[in-house]
């Protein structure tokens, strides 16, 4: 989708996975005029600029947001209170002010209270990432086929609703909103409880005395493998999830620790009926999602593969 800019000047506060993604789909796509970058650390800024990434580089992101009818916020969700006072004086009226992080109320609750009268703040979330961190790791195609969820408040101004929407439409993200609380217990069970068992099985697999480490490498399968890469997740980002989505993550992981003790007692007790029941069950969820088109280790991934059989191996 091509078109005129949305945006005369956009500023990205953080340049990694996510911003750097943004800066590229931005540019590639002619969403916005100018990008201005900022970010903490002197290196990842240089980095930034070695890749062209933006038009200007700042490490004091109050001066990254001068100008800019756009402000995206791309650090890890813990940082985004002290950007938010930060950049607060500098953000020019009528400007929409929005970011990307896995979290959504605690992003509300933070930044909410400093964003100034006249600015329009909708917080957002991608849902596409990878297990990669760092300008480097950045691509343009990130957004394309994936939901990019928008958590806007009840008052918010319609045609700043719209204009956002738009940007990650042209993205290539379709895009649902919701309320916020929704939004963290949706992602809770979808994203932050699969990362954090797979922190937990690599981490049990460490400390195993019985099984090497080099035994543990070597003949893992690929069932390993996938908790592997998503163990490998940046852990400042993943660390913050945690502290900022901690009551839904908590009510998930029960729930979760519960149904785990039922396979426990079902495996202690031999009640194959039991596991056979909840394995079918379970098989049917990833029919629904290869069905969707949201397998992206599908060749046919994106593509709504309705009328592809699924493969059974009855
Ligand atoms: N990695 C992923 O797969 C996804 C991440 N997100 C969210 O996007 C946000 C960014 O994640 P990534 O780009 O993956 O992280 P990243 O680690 O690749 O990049 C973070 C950037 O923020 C900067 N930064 C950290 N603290 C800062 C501070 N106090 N002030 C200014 N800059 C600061 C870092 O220097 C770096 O440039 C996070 O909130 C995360 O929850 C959302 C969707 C997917
Ligand atoms: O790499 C993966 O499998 C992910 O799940 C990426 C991801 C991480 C965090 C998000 O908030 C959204 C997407």
């Amino acid at each position: 989708m091509t078109g005129a800019p949305l945006f005369e000047r956009m500023a990205l506060i953080g340049i990694g996975l996510i911003g750097s993604s943004l800066a590229q789909a931005a540019r590639e796509r002619g969403l916005v005029k100018e990008i201005a970058v900022s970010t903490r650390s002197p290196a990842t800024l240089q980095r930034a600029e070695e890749l062209g990434l933006g038009d200007s580089y700042s490490l004091d992101a109050a001066v990254a947001v001068d100008g800019a009818d756009l402000v995206i916020l791309c650090v890890p969700v813990g940082a985004n209170e002290a950007v938010a006072k930060w950049i607060a004086p500098a953000l020019k009226k009528g400007a929409i002010l929005t970011d990307v992080g896995s979290t959504k109320g605690s992003v509300i609750d933070q930044v909410g209270p400093h964003v100034p009268q006249g600015v329009h703040f909708i917080p957002g979330h991608p849902i596409a990432g990878t297990e990669q961190s760092g300008p480097d790791a950045g691509f343009s195609t990130l957004f394309e086929q994936r939901w990019c969820i928008l958590t806007p408040p009840e008052d918010v101004d319609q045609a700043a609703l719209e204009k956002l929407t738009a940007f990650w439409r042209r993205c290539g993200s379709d895009v649902d909103r919701m309320d916020a609380r929704h939004h963290d217990l949706v992602l809770a069970i979808v994203s932050h409880l699969p990362h954090l068992i797979a922190y937990n099985i690599v981490g049990t697999a460490d400390d195993l005395e019985t099984v090497t480490k080099s035994e543990v490498i070597k003949y893992s399968a690929s069932g390993f493998r996938d908790f592997t890469r998503l163990a490998a997740s940046d852990p400042t980002m993943w660390r913050d999830v945690c502290l900022n989505n901690k009551d839904a993550i908590l009510e998930m992981l029960a729930r979760f620790s519960e149904d785990l003790s039922a396979l426990q007692r079902a495996i202690r007790w031999g009640d194959g009926d039991m596991l056979f029941d909840l394995f079918t069950r379970t098989r049917s969820i990833r029919r629904s999602i290869i069905e969707a088109g949201q397998d992206m280790d599908e060749p046919d991934f994106g593509r709504h593969a309705k009328d592809k059989p699924f493969i059974s191996a009855d």
